[in-house]
């Protein structure tokens, strides 16, 4: 054997040289080097190699060996097939991806080939991070998405796939827009070629969306190739009719497809015709604005805490990724933003209909992701009872719902409810109440429904007794009262009769039914047509009751996916009534209001709140502070920049977050936290409030800050809203007030874009006598006896002063240094800013930085140790008995009562 024509499998073992088995496992495995290989063997999925060292550690299970391979150990580690789900959530957790391979015949088939023939197998899935469909590997509250980015001279495009309710969506996307965009989505799992996979940059948005980075080959990506693939895909001649697609936008859907095509090995699941999302549909919110704004995250990356908890009223599943999802795209079409406000406005003034339909929906089970197992062939019988009873109450929830007049996306929905009473119907009478989640094991057809079924299952179940009644029959016809039919494993079932009636049992006309098998000393035993056949009837009774159920479960199964269409119309009806009436009753729980969108660049909050701090005090008893903010650009005396200064603590983060977050609201078609809202349609949001060390990517909170500035400076146009909060915090008092003005005369002169600027450089609020947009404001406090009051009032002007001291007393800064730091302010305040200046020096000559102002307490003299502590520092316990601790116990005492 020469080891250059072996062929290398999984880091240097080689095919040749091995087992049958082990070949096998080898040729398979080399074919998913990316993955973990679970390769089952009867009732376990068994790992190998480095893949079991890698499955053990991440599992914490025991690393075993099984025999030796080209002499070396074999690692190997096991998983039983029945609980592999659990194991498979974990490790796609931890960022592996599985290559299920499953036994493709009964081992017995495998025998008759030969004692040393290996039984077929194969790969039969890939589970990865953007192709789950088990409830049990899915979030029911988020929606797991499946993206491809592909670029074709320059122009870019995104697809996105949720692989377990089909809902598939492509749009343009221009490289500097691919990060806003994976923020948005946060995909599990993004696509590129192999090529654009190895560009640092991208491997950095992936991480930073949290999403696995999976490079697929560049024919994966053409764009010919793709167009095919759809069109077979939908069936159709021309994709002409889901829109015009550009190249890079078919690469990529044509990615996501041949991805899901290779995973599931052929089996598609259900994959809605794709939605293309237009330029400038969604607001653009960039991943540091997510971040900053805590919108479904909080900065730590909790849901807890964020905006998303804070107003997530649904009851659903669907529900709540639909909020989810328009959370993270607010629109920016007055059209589509009044009908989803329509739909709420109707819920509010139907309070008691809202609760009826909150009460109904809590109650209906999960369709879409149902409907994707069973396309996929993973369902079973209780997503077909999920549809069922889904359904049903989607018509009771339409008849209850009617009458009102409902505006047009409430009554859309509804007619999708409707329409479904043939299916319901046939659900309802082929299966049972609360049918098993398998199919396999039967159990789920009621009974009633198929005649041949019950028949067998009666069989089955009753067999004894069908016998006891042919036994009664038999007695009856040959009125011999001692006949019997028994079993046994030679004769199978038989009629048995005292031999004192052989003579009449073999001659006519009982002779014709009962025919002879065996005369013993006492008796004779006999068979019968009807009862072979009874015999075999029970025998596989079970066998084809199950196999009834089979062709049952295929037939529904093939009767909900005709439908599949109408369902998922369905499911995203119930999706749009639930987020409906959840927004509503946020609404009435927390006194929102419907805000104004209009088509010019107004924002007008009267009586504006932030919806989570407001809930925070709430639950700690206090109130907040509703604050007015107009940053209108439209008229003569517009004034679109407000410049915030005030002391710290007093609520300039608060007031900066809330008006973003209202706008936020506004459009994604939610009421907002204000008394009135007039908003001209925001298409980019920008938020700089404070930054982290980004040390995972080398760069300081500086550097961090500087870069999303530029971001800002560079990209807000004039329908922007940006928030900026301290700029230059981060460097030299000078540097940092220098960056500050420069930063915001740009958004005044250039970017003129609706801006909410907060700042501590006090001397940025001279501005406002030049610059003709800008408008200062302060939030409120008062000072009373040496100490300062929060009044989360935003006022117009500047403030006065900035009360840091006063703050940092508040936060529990030694008296010491907060008598020094008011000496060294009152100093700067008489001479000049300037480090370095005349009067700076002086003072620090005078009064040196660090003295302290109070002279520190001298420290304690050292003491000598007592006797008791001496004797104590002597002791060994570990070679003490008890009865010696106790006694030195007494000893410690008598030395204590000494001293004393
Ligand atoms: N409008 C308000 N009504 C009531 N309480 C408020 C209001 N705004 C802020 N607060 C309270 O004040 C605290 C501090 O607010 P915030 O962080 O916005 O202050 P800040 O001025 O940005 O401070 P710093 O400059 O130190 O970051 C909040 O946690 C909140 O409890």
């Amino acid at each position: 054997m020469t080891r250059s024509n072996t062929k290398p499998a999984q880091g240097g073992v080689d095919v040749a040289g091995a087992t049958p088995m082990m070949a096998q496992y080898l040729e398979i495995k080399s074919r998913y080097p990316d993955a973990l290989l679970f390769y089952r063997m009867g009732d376990f999925y068994e790992l190998f190699f480095e893949d079991a060292v890698q499955a053990a550690a991440a599992l914490d299970i025991a690393l075993t060996r099984r025999g030796k391979h080209l002499g070396r150990d074999i690692e190997m580690c096991g998983v039983p097939h029945h609980s592999a789900e659990s194991y498979l959530q974990t490790l796609i957790r931890k960022g592996f991806r599985v290559a299920v391979c499953e036994q493709l015949e009964d081992p017995a088939e495998a025998k008759k080939r030969g004692h040393k023939a290996v039984v077929k197998r194969d790969v039969v899935r890939l589970v990865t991070p953007g192709t789950l469909t088990e409830d049990s590997l899915l979030d029911a509250r988020s929606h797991n998405y499946l993206a491809a980015w592909a670029e074709i001279r320059g122009e870019g495009a995104v697809a996105w796939l949720d692989v377990s309710t089909g809902d598939f969506h492509v749009a343009a996307c221009p490289r500097p827009a691919l990060g806003p965009m994976l923020a948005r989505l946060a995909p599990s799992e993004l696509l590129a070629s192999e090529a654009a996979a190895g560009d640092e940059a991208l491997g950095s948005l992936a991480r930073e969306a949290g999403a696995v980075l999976t490079p697929l080959p560049r024919s994966s990506f053409d764009s010919a190739g793709a167009e095919a693939r759809l069109k077979a895909l939908f069936g159709v001649e021309a994709l002409d009719a889901y829109g015009a697609f550009a190249r890079p936008q078919l690469a990529a859907m044509g990615a996501v497809v041949a991805y899901v095509e290779l995973t599931q090995r052929g089996k598609l699941p259900m994959i809605r015709p794709p939605a293309v999302e237009g330029p400038g549909g969604a607001m653009r919110l960039d991943a540091a604005t997510r971040r900053n704004l805590e919108l479904t995250r909080t900065l730590s990356g909790r849901r807890e805490g964020s905006l998303l908890a804070a107003i997530d009223r649904t009851v659903t599943g669907a529900g709540a990724r639909l909020l989810e999802t328009r959370l993270a795209a607010p629109s920016t079409d007055r059209d589509e933003i009044a009908a989803r406000h329509d739909a709420v406005d109707w819920f509010l003034d139907r309070r008691d209909l809202a609760g009826a339909a909150r009460e109904a929906l809590r109650k209906t089970p999960e369709i879409e992701r149902a409907l994707g197992r069973l396309a996929l062939e993973r369902g079973g019988p209780r997503d077909l009872a999920a549809i069922r009873d889904a359904l049903a109450r989607a018509q009771d929830l339409a008849a209850a719902l009617s009458g009102a007049e409902a505006p047009a996306r409430i009554a859309r929905a509804l007619e999708a409810l409707c329409g479904h009473d043939a299916l319901v119907g046939l659900l309802d009478a082929a299966l049972i109440a609360e049918p098993p989640l398998m199919a396999r094991d039967g159990g789920f057809i009621a009974p009633g429904f198929d005649p041949e079924l019950d028949e067998a299952r009666s069989l089955r179940d009753e067999g004894r007794g069908v016998i006891a009644r042919l036994q009664g029959s038999y007695v009856e016809r040959t009125g011999i009262n001692a006949l019997k039919i028994k079993h046994n494993n030679v004769l199978g079932y038989f009629v048995e009769t005292p031999a004192t009636h052989a003579s009449r049992m073999m001659s006519e006309p009982l002779s014709q039914t009962f025919i002879h098998r065996q005369t013993l000393a006492n008796a004779v035993r006999f068979t019968t047509v009807e009862l072979s056949e009874l015999e075999t009837r029970i025998h596989n009774a079970g066998a084809r009751a199950l196999e009834i159920e089979q062709r049952r479960f295929q037939e529904l199964r093939a009767a909900v996916l005709e439908r599949a269409p109408a369902i998922a119309a369905a499911a995203r009806a119930l999706a749009e009534i639930d987020l409906s009436a959840a927004l509503a009753e946020l609404a009435a729980q927390e006194d929102w209001t419907r805000p104004q969108i209009l088509p010019g660049r107004e924002f007008e909050i009267e009586d504006g709140r932030h919806p989570v701090v407001e809930q925070a005090l709430r639950r700690a008893g206090e109130s907040f502070v509703p604050n007015d903010c107009d940053l209108s650009a439209e008229g003569d005396d517009a004034r679109p920049v407000w410049l915030l200064t005030g002391p710290n603590m007093a609520g300039k983060s608060t007031f900066l977050r809330q008006n973003a977050l209202i706008a936020v609201l506004a459009q994604m078609g939610a009421f907002v936290p204000a008394a009135r809202a007039r908003i001209g349609v925001v298409d980019q949001l920008f938020s700089r409030v404070g930054a982290a060390d980004d040390l995972a990517r080398g760069r300081s909170t500086f550097m961090v800050e500087m870069v999303e500035t530029a971001a800002i400076l560079n990209q807000a146009g004039p329908r922007a809203l940006v928030i900026l909060d301290e700029i230059g915090r981060g460097t030299s008092t000078y540097d940092g007030l220098s960056i500050a003005w420069a930063t915001l005369e740009h958004l005044h002169d250039v970017n003129r874009c609706r801006t909410l600027f907060a700042t501590h450089y006090h001397e940025l609020t001279a501005l406002a006598a030049r610059l003709p947009g800008l408008r200062n404001a302060s939030v409120a406090v008062r000072e009373w006896e040496g100490e300062v009051i929060f009044l989360h009032e935003v006022r117009p002007g500047a403030a006065d002063r900035s009360y840091g001291v006063q703050v940092a007393r508040l936060a529990g800064l030694p008296e010491a240094v907060i008598a020094r730091a008011r000496e060294v302010l009152e100093a700067l305040e008489r001479g000049d800013r300037r480090e370095g200046g005349e009067r700076v020096r002086a003072l620090a000559d005078d009064l040196p930085l660090f003295s302290a102002a109070r002279p520190a307490p001298a420290p304690a003299p050292a003491r000598a140790p007592s006797q008791v502590e001496r004797r104590l520092r002597e002791l060994s316990p570990d070679d003490m008995t008890p009865r010696q601790a106790l006694e030195l116990l007494y000893e410690l005492r008598d030395l204590l009562d000494d001293a004393g």
